[in-house]
């Protein structure tokens, strides 16, 4: 959603259909066509994944006792509940916590992207927006997901809120993707423009989130555990909405409520790495050289709850469900898909391949050829949590439709000037793939979409394909190859059978990187 802002309002204006929180899909299974059970899974998996229906699995509150439940742990709530939030997706959770949470609530603060309000506003999703005389005050900044002076304020007024908390107080912390540069609180003497300069330059030399969320976390006041260190004594639950594979609460912006583990030496790895050592401006190694030297250590968080509450695998986990109420044999591959999405897609590509040859052949199976050929591209996409073996063991085993399902970000080295995003471009180039090989006598299609309802700069979350795409387009006059060489997806499925193929649902208010579905059913 780093660009999404820019675009918001036409957004707002993009078709879209409610999404299908907790419908039994079963019901709809009968005679339903391929696409459309593809796009119900879709946008169930990500109507499970919304602040409402996340924030109520996480909490309950019990209206006479006044105890809040969080997972296992029990909190009494007696004007003593204060919020505060950071990221993308956190006004939808601030509103899904203060609707839960009523007069309970004393104060709150959050920080979230320039715009958001407005957008949520154009869309008609209220259930996203915080109530006329909420007692959350919201700020708004960090327009192109970079740190600026709203969010520094933003940064404070959370800061100045944790900090006038005592030990009898709690203090709720809602924290979702985009939260690092929606609480920027350099350590002086770092300035804001100096901070911002060298995430920007750490970002363009290709340091992963990990590296910059690092180096984040020794210039910062609040991340690396700060935030929860500001208000200790209080009791501190964070509620975590994931957009980093492996959902490493102390990497998801850049952790403001779990103890940094890191040293000064790995901060100076990774500047050397990227080769920005030598110039640091005087006020970063002012600041690297006192932590080196802090008697105190790391901020301690033993009075810290941290929970994830929404993740990719557990998106994954309820397009599982679905899939499998829709009679499918559903087996998640992985969470964790990164890399260049023309591997992806070759990988997805050779997947069906041999999938569908396990399907209908399981006593032949696919050439030892191809077999090694898809675990070496497995391997160069070095996915860690990859159950490759089990999904195609579940295949053979099949005898009926088979959903794969993944998750993660793959990544676009953009070279054309078209308009597309990750989802779009992965699934067109699926599409190519697929149209290789005679893949008779099953149905297959591939879904990809991306949690948040936008797919890069597109009023599009994504799209699906199937085998026939090539073939199709070339008889609607369209080249695929050419669009794909300018990065133009969306233009492609714009026109392609008249925008059919194209995932709208919407901004959704969530955020748990991308889903990709690969459906094979014998005819
Ligand atoms: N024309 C294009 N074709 C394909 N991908 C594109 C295009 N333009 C931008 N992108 C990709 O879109 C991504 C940015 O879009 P988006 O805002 O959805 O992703 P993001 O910043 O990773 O946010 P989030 O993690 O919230 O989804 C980048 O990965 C970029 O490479
Ligand atoms: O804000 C951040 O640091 C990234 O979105 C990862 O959570």
């Amino acid at each position: 959603m780093a660009i999404a802002l820019q675009v918001l309002r036409h957004f707002a204006r993009a078709p879209s259909r409610p999404l299908l929180w907790g419908c039994p899909l079963t019901r709809l299974a009968s005679g339903m066509a391929l696409e459309e059970q593809a796009r119900q899974i879709f946008e169930s998996t990500v109507g499970a994944m919304l602040p409402g229906p996340m924030l109520q699995r996480a909490l309950s509150l019990d209206p006479d006792s006044g105890q809040l439940k969080v997972r296992d742990r029990s909190f009494q709530l007696r004007q003593n509940l204060y919020l505060v939030g950071f990221g993308k997706a956190v006004l939808g959770m601030a509103a899904a916590a203060e609707e839960l949470l009523g007069q309970h609530l004393v104060q709150g603060v959050i920080s979230v992207p320039r715009g958001i309000r407005a957008a949520m506003e154009h869309a008609g999703k209220q259930e996203m927006l915080l109530k006329p005389h909420s007692r959350v005050q919201v700020f708004e900044g960090a327009e192109d997901n970079l740190p600026d002076r709203d969010a520094l304020r933003a940064a404070l007024a959370i800061r100045q809120l944790a900090e006038g908390l005592t030990a009898d107080d709690l203090l709720l912390v809602l924290i979702s993707g985009g939260g690092s540069a929606l609480l920027p609180a350099p350590i002086p003497p770092v300035t804001l423009e100096e901070k911002q300069k060298l995430t920007k330059l750490l970002a363009a030399r290709g340091a992963n989130i990990q590296e910059l969320n690092t180096i984040r976390k020794a210039l910062s006041q609040l991340k690396g555990g700060g935030l929860a260190q500001a208000a200790y004594p209080a009791q501190v639950v964070s509620l975590i909405l994931s957009d980093v594979v492996g959902d490493p609460v102390e990497v998801i912006a850049s952790g403001p409520t779990v103890a940094s583990v890191h040293s000064v030496q790995d901060c100076l790895h990774i500047l050397n790495r990227y080769g920005l050592r030598a110039a640091l401006p005087r006020s970063v190694k002012t600041v690297l050289a006192r932590a080196d030297s802090d008697p105190h250590g790391p901020h301690a968080c033993g009075h810290v709850l941290n929970v994830i509450i929404g993740s990719n695998a557990l998106a994954l986990a309820e397009a599982q469900k679905q899939a499998e109420a829709l009679g499918y044999k559903a087996v998640v591959l992985s969470t964790a898909i990164q890399g260049d999405v023309k591997n992806v897609a070759q990988f997805y590509g050779l997947l069906a391949r041999v999938a569908g040859a396990c399907l209908t052949m399981p006593a032949a199976g696919t050439s030892v050829e191809e077999d090694k050929q898809l675990y070496e591209l497995a391997a160069q996409l070095q996915l860690p949590d990859l159950q490759l073996k089990e999904a195609l063991e579940a295949v053979v085993g099949a005898q009926g439709p088979v959903c794969l399902l993944a998750g993660g970000e793959p990544t676009v080295q953009l070279q054309g000037s078209g308009k597309g995003g990750r989802n779009q471009e992965l699934a067109l180039r699926v599409g190519v793939e697929l149209g290789q090989w005679p893949l008779e006598p099953i149905d297959v299609l591939f879904l990809s979409g991306g949690t948040d309802g936008q797919d890069g700069p597109t009023e599009a979350a994504g799209a699906w394909v199937r085998p026939e795409l090539a073939r199709q387009a070339v008889a609607e006059g369209l080249d695929v190859a050419a669009f794909l060489a300018h990065n133009d997806s969306y233009t492609f499925f714009c026109r392609f059978q008249g925008g059919a193929h194209l995932l709208h649902t919407g901004l959704t208010g969530t955020n748990v990187m991308d889903t990709h579905l690969l459906f094979l059913r014998p005819r």
